[in-house]
């Protein structure tokens, strides 16, 4: 009786492809996948069963290059290419580096002087068998031993991504350690590289997996209730006890998407527009920032026309930095259009730096500051500023001072001089830290959502539990079929479904039937 309402729930999980259809039940160890379409066959295609290989390094001259084989003959291309001295065979010893001779197979002429790795399915990056050869990169090297593989019949060279394609279908990674594999490899600032390692060491995957663990826990309250009834079988209130699991799973969702878009920004670079009307020094901080004359400077006001941008590291993070047209009132057509877009550049970034001239701004007999209309329609609480050419007032006002009026990211600076700017920059970048960064002891924590499809799916699951609640108990029948959705939506940003944790959650939290 209990295993037929635990089976039918089973049943009702199995969607996508199965690895082991005809078993029905997944051992706990194995995972199932789901791919992006339910329907597709991807799983153990004829692509997959066949060994591949491929250059893992770069082409060109450096020590060493490595050529990765994976598949159920990695084995035996071993057997064929991996020699001694005396071109014999060497036994594999795995995961051990052995130094060998890279023979080709049919002539058997020795191609290289290499070391030769074996690593047994399924430890290995694929889980299948995985051999590497580290030969030396040269590029005739390279290709003899390329053509040596390619002479053997059960191997062919792999496509772009399929060595990581069978990792993941062979469950070493899910698709979240997938992007952060590929985000690692292409990081170019410190927090990227931070939330990319995060992300490929499987910290996103935890994180999720037990979301999507808890929604089913949920969601295994309601099927017990649908399949038993409260009251005789079951303890008394647990639908309320669901509920207000699902409340609380709604308000984790909410928390990682209320981030501010932490990780999806540090992928793809914070914007940061550097605005303020002509004259200020909008460039001279462009070129301090690049530390090089990447814009025209002078002092003709409207010299700068056109964005500028400028992809930099500061403080280890990434950052499209654009230099904007000065904003005024003007009949010049090309300025006029230039500061339409400086207005939509501000509008659209994650920082904006607005710079003002300090002698303009500042009315040293009243100590107030005066910010021009045209500025002030675009500044916000976020909004920073840089008062610059202290150098050109006697006695320049102290930054407290002006904190008063523009809050507390403002600074006074001299890009002429110098005067201030070490002390800015390194206070303007605690500040970004502050509001963006990874790193658990300087800012914040490491998000969770760092593409833009985990965000989506998360959206999703947050719907389906607001519609879960929408429901009485004497619709839970209903109610049930939107947890499973929230489930299946927690589960595709992974693209794992495992069956057993449903099992399990229901067996070990009910005392069903005696
Ligand atoms: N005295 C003084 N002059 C400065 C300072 N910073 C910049 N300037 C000068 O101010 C003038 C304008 O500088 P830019 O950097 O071109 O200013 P901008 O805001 O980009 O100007 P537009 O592109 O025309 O809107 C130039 O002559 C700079 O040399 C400063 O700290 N002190
Ligand atoms: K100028
Ligand atoms: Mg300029």
């Amino acid at each position: 009786m209990i295993r037929r309402n635990a089976s039918r729930i089973l049943t009702k999980f199995s969607i996508g492809n199965s690895l082991n259809v005809s078993s029905g039940r997944c051992s706990s160890s194995q995972t199932r996948f789901l791919h992006n379409d339910p329907n597709s066959d991807l799983v153990l295609s004829d692509v997959q069963k066949k060994t591949i290989y491929a250059l893992s390094t770069p082409v060109g001259k450096a020590g060493v290059a490595v050529i990765r084989v994976s598949g159920p003959d990695a084995l035996e291309v071993w057997k064929n290419v991996v020699k001694n001295n005396s071109k014999q065979l060497i036994e594999p010893e795995p995961w051990k580096m052995q130094r060998c001779k890279i023979v080709h197979p049919e002539r058997n002429e020795a191609l290289d002087d290499a070391l030769a790795v074996f690593f047994k399915s399924p430890k290995s990056f694929t889980t299948e068998d995985v051999l590497e050869l580290h030969i030396h990169s040269g590029r005739a090297i390279i290709s003899s031993v390329l053509a040596a593989l390619s002479a053997l019949p059960f191997c062919r060279l792999a496509e772009p991504g399929e060595f990581t394609r069978r990792a993941f279908n062979g469950g070493r990674l899910d698709l979240t350690q997938v992007e952060g594999l590929k985000d690692l490899i292409e990081a170019e600032t410190e927090s990227q590289r931070r939330i990319a390692l995060q992300a490929a060491g499987g910290a996103s995957r935890a994180g999720f997996e037990h979301l999507r663990s808890e929604i089913i826990h949920c969601l295994a309250m309601v099927e017990a209730l649908i399949d038993f009834g409260e009251g005789e079988d079951l303890e008394e209130g647990v639908f309320e006890e669901a509920r207000t699991k699902a409340i609380q799973l709604n308000k984790a969702i909410r928390g990682h998407l209320e981030d501010g878009r932490r990780g999806e920004i540090i992928r793809s670079g914070l914007r940061l527009a550097i605005f303020g009307p002509p004259n200020a020094g909008k460039s001279s901080l462009l070129n301090f920032l690049a530390q090089r004359e990447a814009a025209i400077v002078t002092s003709v006001p409207g010299t700068t026309r056109d964005i500028l941008e400028l992809s930099l590291d500061i403080g280890g993070l990434p950052l499209i930095v654009a230099d904007t047209a000065g904003l005024r009132t003007t009949d010049d057509l090309v300025e006029s259009i230039g500061i339409e877009r400086a207005r939509n550049m501000v509008q659209g970034s994650n920082v904006a730096l607005c710079v003002l001239s300090l002698s303009e701004i500042y009315d040293t007999t009243t100590s107030s500051v005066h910010i021009p209309p045209s500025i002030k329609e675009l500044i916000t609480t976020e909004t920073c500023f840089l008062l610059n050419k202290s150098d050109l007032l006697t006695t320049p006002p102290l930054e407290e001072q002006i904190r008063k009026a523009l809050g507390q990211n403002a600074w006074i600076v001299s890009l002429e001089s110098g005067q201030g700017t070490l002390e800015f920059l390194r206070a303007f970048e605690d500040m970004l830290k502050q509001r963006y960064d990874a790193d658990g002891d300087q800012g914040a924590s490491v998000p969770l959502v760092t593409h833009a499809r985990h965000r989506a799916h998360l959206i999703s699951a947050s719907q389906f539990i607001d519609s879960f609640l929408q429901y009485p108990s004497e619709d839970i029948v209903l109610g049930a079929e939107e947890l499973r959705y929230a489930a299946q939506s927690v589960g595709k940003i992974g693209g794992l479904i495992d069956v057993e944790d449903i099992l399990d959650a229901v067996f070990r939290d009910f005392c069903i039937g005696k």
